[in-house]
């Protein structure tokens, strides 16, 4: 039968199978593309404060709003020690780093807080779709029919 016969999911699955190690259906490929994107945000002067944990002792005062710190070298060392088991994992981590920023500041215009704004509006345009193409790869790679070998 030729490939247009079959209907769209077996089209896919038909595209997906060819093509495992393409970005498109491999649902394994958000590991690098998240790896990547951390690299980005190291590459920014803006990340700087936030790629250690924060020290309470210099922020004393919210030390109690920021229930569950996070930074950029615990997301990475998660990363690379393969903790994550999807980047909606990874985007839960990185999204605690931009909360506690917001919470350890009461002036919205702090020097420190607008780095957080610029790293966060870089990181949303970037983790979207890798979020939508992994779900997608998750989408073409479940069967829709049980297939009896
Ligand atoms: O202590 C760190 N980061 C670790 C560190 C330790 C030593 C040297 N350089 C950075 N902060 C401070 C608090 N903080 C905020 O986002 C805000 C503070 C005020 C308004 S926002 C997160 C980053």
């Amino acid at each position: 039968i030729k490939a247009e016969e079959l209907n769209s999911t077996d089209a896919e699955e038909v595209k997906c199978r060819g093509r495992r190690q393409s970005l498109k259906c491999n649902p394994d490929a958000w590991r690098k593309q998240c790896k990547e994107l951390l690299g980005l945000i190291y590459e920014r002067e803006d990340s700087e404060p936030f790629r250690q944990p924060s020290d309470h002792l210099s922020y004393p005062d919210n030390q109690d709003v920021i229930d569950t710190p996070m930074d950029f070298s615990t997301v990475k060392e998660t990363l690379e020690a393969g903790n994550y088991g999807s980047p909606l994992e990874f985007y839960k981590d990185v999204r605690q780093i931009f909360s506690n920023s917001k919470a350890y500041t009461s002036n919205k215009k702090s020097r420190i807080y607008s780095m957080t704004l610029r790293l966060s509006a870089l990181f949303e345009s970037h983790i979207k779709n890798i979020i939508s193409e992994y779900k997608s790869a998750i989408q073409s790679q479940k069967r829709r029919r049980p297939r009896y070998r």
